[in-house]
């Protein structure tokens, strides 16, 4: 017994000392690892694991790289100097968020073959949370079966080729009517001018109404049905002018609102803060969106009462009877919508495709005017195929493979969403011989890749013809939709544009009408031409910071109609 004694109190002497180094290394390992996990930038407990991460600049404590963003510069041109710098795959610290860039084809490539699951998450975003009411619409919600549910209403119904190839008189109504704002104005300025009211220079502002344009198409995308009646009024009955206004309105504020920097998505402890006042801001906002499309909701249910249309009723007709808050109301079963989603769906479509869509045209025309031999040939190849007794019509567009080319060559100097829109992933990977860890963003830099010298010869030139047949160089079979990844204006995988078909129908029609019913040029006094040694005045291709991104300064423009005057008021 005196032994055992002993032996436990020697015991007692080893255990003691034992569990205390046990639990100073326990609560050691526990400490570095909440630490780890925790860990921002600039951490030194991380130097082990950065020699694994892509290479990037060196970040601050919690502002990590915040500081290398400039407001005034476009985000992808900052990016892409860095990527010059630190290489194709390039991780910073956006605050405490690790985010990688990639900028150029091989790399893109190697991302959406081997991640495209693994980042098909969107980061947290404040947009999201409000504008996308609650992340229950497409562009910001979670990549999970909520996500899939939709998305799968998106390609099958609401864009799915055969709406979209159904909805082109609704189009080429849009289109019209911005023909015809184009010439009421121009003929207005030629009288003050004749009359010696408005000196002598009919400058017209493109943007302002490239931008009506892009959002009227979209509203008469999802309130009129495809085979509404050709005249302009009649497929628009749901809608009046006045909501039609005030969903404009607040569509513009939405656009603002998602594209300021807001730094409680990169540093979270500030999201309970607001100090920048946007989040009040969104919030205010996001309940006149959903007011205004309830209303609109609820107006499609009574016509649809009154006429004694139900869901089984609407769920049988075929597409081309049903506009689209027609196919969002019949679905059914697991599919319904909730009515926050239907107003999330309604948002995403005209937020989606207007400004996308606007700024696409309005880079093809100023490439063009800096490069007027281009414009002359796609005149010439209008007026040889459409001639000039009526107006471009979209079953013409095949049969101009100039006007595709210049529409390629603009898509890839200027995407409109030149970092698209941010991916992220849950779990830790691997790419490209780094460790990726989890909640990293990523964004791809398409315009970098755009202009990857290893696939572009001349990357920064306008040349529509790389991509005509009679040139030899390998870009004339590159595809836009995301077989190609030197080429991405979509961008590629779960996520790609679902309005791919839709957004680049409405650039060639937009596009193929400008150049084909007026004439085009800069004004000589144009705030933001440079003049070149011939002293032709030249356009700035400078881009406006933004999630879409504009040109700097608005489009202004000489116009004179090319048409008999009578072939642009045909209704
Ligand atoms: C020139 C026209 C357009 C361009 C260049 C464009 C480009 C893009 C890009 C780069 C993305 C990000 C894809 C990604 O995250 O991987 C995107 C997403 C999206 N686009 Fe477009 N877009 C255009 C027109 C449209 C149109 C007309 C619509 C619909 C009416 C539309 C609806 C959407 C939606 C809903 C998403 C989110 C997809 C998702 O998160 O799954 N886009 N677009």
């Amino acid at each position: 017994m005196e032994s055992q004694l002993v032996l436990i109190s020697d015991l007692q002497l080893i255990l003691v000392p034992l569990s205390i180094v046990v639990m100073v290394l326990v609560s050691w390992y526990f400490m570095k690892w909440t630490r780890l996990a925790a860990a921002g930038p600039g951490e030194k407990k991380l130097k082990k694991l950065q020699q694994l991460l892509p290479p990037g600049p060196k970040p601050w404590p919690i502002f990590g790289s915040l500081f290398l963003m400039d407001p005034q510069e476009a985000a992808h041109l900052t990016f892409g100097r860095l990527a010059e710098k630190y290489g194709p795959l390039m991780l910073m610290w956006m605050g405490s968020s690790p985010t990688l860039l990639i900028s150029n084809a091989a790399m893109a490539e190697s991302f959406f073959k081997n991640h495209d699951q693994t980042f098909a998450h969107r980061p947290y975003m404040l947009a999201g949370k409000h504008l996308g009411f609650q992340f229950s619409n497409v562009v910001f919600s979670s990549y999970g079966p909520y996500y899939s549910r939709l998305r799968k209403i998106y390609t099958l119904e609401l864009l799915s080729p055969k709406r979209v190839s159904l909805s082109q008189g609704l189009r080429q109504i849009e289109v019209r009517l911005l023909l015809q704002s184009v010439l009421k104005d121009s003929l207005d300025l030629q009288s003050c001018s004749a009359a010696g009211t408005s000196g002598n220079v009919s400058v017209i502002n493109m943007s302002s109404k490239l931008q009506t344009m892009g959002i009227d198409n979209l509203v008469r995308m999802i309130f009129a049905r495809p085979n509404s009646s050709k005249s302009t009024a009649a497929s628009l009955e749901l809608i009046t002018s006045e909501e039609r206004d005030e969903l404009k309105a607040v569509v513009k504020r939405a656009v603002e609102l998602a594209g300021m920097f807001y730094i409680g998505d990169f540093i979270p402890i500030f999201r309970f803060l607001d100090f920048q006042g946007i989040e009040t801001q969104m919030k205010e906002l996001s309940q006149s969106m959903r007011r205004i499309v309830m209303h609109l909701i609820e107006k499609q249910r009574r016509q649809l009462l009154q006429g004694g249309i139900g869901s089984t009723e609407i769920h049988g007709s075929s597409a081309s009877k049903l506009n689209i808050v027609e196919v969002l109301l019949a679905q059914d079963g697991d599919d319904k919508l909730s009515d926050d989603a239907m107003t999330a769906v309604i948002f995403d479509f005209i937020i989606a495709g207007s400004d996308t869509t606007s700024v696409s045209t309005e880079w093809t025309l100023a490439e063009l005017l800096n490069h007027p031999q281009d414009l002359q040939r796609a005149q010439k190849e209008l007026d040889t195929v459409v001639g000039r007794e009526r107006l471009v019509e979209e079953a013409d567009i095949v049969k101009l493979p100039f006007l595709q080319a210049t529409v390629k060559e603009s898509f890839r100097l200027h995407p409109p969403a030149p970092l698209g829109i941010p991916h992220a992933c849950k779990e830790a990977c691997r790419l490209g011989g780094y460790d990726i860890p989890a909640n990293t963003t990523a964004m791809i830099n398409i315009w970098a890749i755009g202009r990857d010298p290893s696939h572009w010869e001349n990357p920064h030139l306008f040349s529509p013809q790389r991509f005509l047949d009679d040139d030899s160089s390998a870009s004339k079979n590159v595809t836009m939709f995301g077989k190609d990844f030197q080429l991405l204006p979509f961008l590629t995988g779960r996520r790609q544009c679902p309005g791919a078909q839709l957004g680049l129908a409405v650039v060639q029609l937009a596009v193929a009408s400008l150049l084909h019913s007026f004439d085009w040029s800069l004004p000589s006094s144009a705030s933001d031409s440079t003049t070149t040694h011939h002293h032709q005045p030249l356009l700035s291709m400078k881009e406006k910071p933004g999630l879409v991104t504009p040109r700097a300064t608005d489009l202004n423009l000489i116009v004179t109609p090319r048409l008999p005057i009578s072939v642009y008021m045909i209704d």
